[in-house]
């Protein structure tokens, strides 16, 4: 029997649409060519320690609204995991003594930052409230297909003020909010780094919409731990699909979108097998689903046009590092940036992304130990060409850089080193398949918001593509919103 729907990769966006369409019967295959699913939201195991490969930060895990898309997708297939309530975002170690703890009291994060700029408490207050009234409008309705006509009635019927609001907020960026209400020249660059430390560039050019989502939903649904490491988000989402009876093959890796008519009908394996279905979904990225799985000189003009407004954001540098646990004092927040330089905030090794997921979940390291990922941008260029001898030589010595940078926040990490293993632009090209190894579209230049993002249908009959090349972006819960979106549109399709 035909497949109704054929999901390339099991990324969080692959796999939230392939559980959607399951839990309404519709006969669904994920076809991974990894061994585990997951993708930016995998993780691996060594010598005792289990690290996430990507993603640390994870939203959508709250209880509550209508935002907490993480764990709606995991009921929709009657599964569900633990999370553990992280009491700190993020501790940034910024500039000119700028260092700060957002906390995840809305109240005591604004008493923080304010204790920075007690000149600008107006304004800070009227920037992240304005905010909050984006995602009071998300948190109001329920969130699925923008290219359903059907529900986009019926939702402005049902919140019309909400969606005003949000089609408001739709064409705007999160930098000329803040310039609104904010003057002080170091406040704003604080505000670029809240922006870019998850969307990958400055305020100005992040969507408000996303800022919205973001600089809310820490102080209210939150930011969560899953218990057992990242991992299990995907592990729990595929064993509802199967539950759900959706079926998930690994190691099967797509080389080509099949296609009749100009429609999308099936795919083929890396290893000559075909597999057809009513729907095609590729969660593979839009340069690598159009470059890639579908002849490139074919590609549809609104593809090309994609590519002229948005480029591949920069990858990582990776240091996956285990370190005794006297390392760390008590009290030490999980997520911190660090950051010495403003005018190095977007270049390589500028800023430092720390993630410490073991102080929330201890399981994850042997007993006496804990995690710390460190990652900074970087990009593909600079390790291509490379010999295997100046490849690991160009690691190691990158790795240090970046361990001498953190002795600053955490003296003593050198000497108690245990592990670590450094991965680069290259590994995350090789492991995720995303092209360059990059985290996700950026725009080229300052664009409308999030108006140029393109929704799940594609110019191709037949094939939809979902993930953080889709509206709204990067994010485990963005994404997860994409997976929502695209089964809700399928399903409308194939009349479930
Ligand atoms: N450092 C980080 O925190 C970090 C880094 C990168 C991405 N992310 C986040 O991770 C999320 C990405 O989620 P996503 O759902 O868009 O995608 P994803 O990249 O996580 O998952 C895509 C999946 O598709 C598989 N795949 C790709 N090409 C394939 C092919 N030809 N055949 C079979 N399988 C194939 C990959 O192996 C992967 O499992 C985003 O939220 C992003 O922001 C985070
Ligand atoms: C009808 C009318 C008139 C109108 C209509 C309108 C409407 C309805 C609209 C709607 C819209 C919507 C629905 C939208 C949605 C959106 C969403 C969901 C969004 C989301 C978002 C999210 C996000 C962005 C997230 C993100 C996150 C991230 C990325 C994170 C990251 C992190 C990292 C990287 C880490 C860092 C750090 C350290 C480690 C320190």
């Amino acid at each position: 029997m035909t497949n109704d729907a054929i999901v390339i990769g099991s990324g969080i966006g692959g796999l939230v649409t392939a559980t959607q369409l399951a839990a309404k019967g519709a006969k669904v295959l994920v076809l991974e060519r990894y061994l585990i699913p997951g993708g930016s939201a995998g993780y691996f195991e060594r010598q005792g320690y289990r690290f996430d490969v990507g993603a640390s930060m994870i939203f959508g895990l709250g209880q509550n609204g209508t935002t907490n898309l993480l764990t709606r997708a995991l009921s929709a297939v009657n599964v569900s995991q633990e999370a553990i309530a992280d009491p700190v975002q993020i501790h940034y170690h910024l500039p000119q003594g700028l260092n700060l703890k957002v906390d995840r009291v809305y109240e005591k994060f604004l008493q923080n930052l304010i204790a920075h700029f007690p000149h600008e408490d107006q304004g800070i207050r009227r920037f992240y409230d304005e905010c909050q009234k984006v995602f009071k409008c998300l948190n109001s309705m329920d969130l699925l297909s923008l290219e359903e006509p059907w529900y986009l009635l019926r939702v402005f019927f049902q919140h019309p003020l909400a969606c005003l609001g949000l089609a408001k907020y739709l064409p705007q960026n999160a930098g000329d909010v803040a310039r609104r209400y904010i003057k002080d020249p170091q406040l704003l660059k604080f505000i670029d780094m809240e922006c870019y430390c998850w969307s990958v560039v400055p305020s100005d050019m992040t969507p408000m919409i996303n800022a919205g989502m973001v600089f809310s939903d820490r102080h209210y649904g939150g930011v969560n731990y899953p218990k057992g490491g990242v991992g299990q988000i995907a592990q729990k989402l595929v064993e509802g699909l199967e539950k759900a009876g959706g079926k998930i093959q690994y190691q099967a890796r797509v080389t080509k979108i099949l296609t009749e008519q100009g429609k999308a009908v099936g795919v083929q394996l890396a290893n000559g097998k075909v597999y057809r279905g009513k729907r095609i979904v590729s969660n593979a990225t839009r340069w690598d689903t159009f470059e890639r799985l579908l002849p490139v000189e074919e590609m549809p003009h609104n593809e090309k046009k994609w590519q002229q407004n948005y480029q591949k954001s920069p990858s990582f540098l990776s240091l996956h590092i285990g370190v005794k646990k006297s390392v760390l004092p008590a009290g030490t927040e999980c997520h911190h940036i660090l950051l010495e330089d403003w005018q190095k905030m977007t270049a390589a090794e500028g800023t430092i992304f720390v993630s410490i997921p073991t102080l929330l979940d201890p399981d994850l390291a042997p007993n006496g130990y804990h995690i710390i990922h460190a990652f900074t941008p970087h990009w593909i260029d600079d390790w291509q060409k490379l010999s295997v001898s100046e490849y690991e030589a160009k690691k190691e010595e990158a790795a240090w850089r970046i361990i001498d940078r953190l002795e600053k926040i955490f003296p003593g990490l050198d000497a108690g080193l245990d592990y670590l293993e450094v991965g680069t632009p290259r590994t995350h090209r090789r492991f995720l398949g995303r092209q360059d190894g990059t985290y996700g579209p950026i725009p080229r230049r300052k664009l409308w918001g999030l108006l140029n993002m393109p929704f799940n249908r594609t110019a191709i009959p037949g094939l939809y593509c979902v993930g953080d090349s889709t509206f709204p972006g990067q994010g485990l819960n963005a994404v997860a919103f994409s997976g929502f979106a695209c089964a809700h549109r399928i399903a409308v399709d194939l009349g479930f």
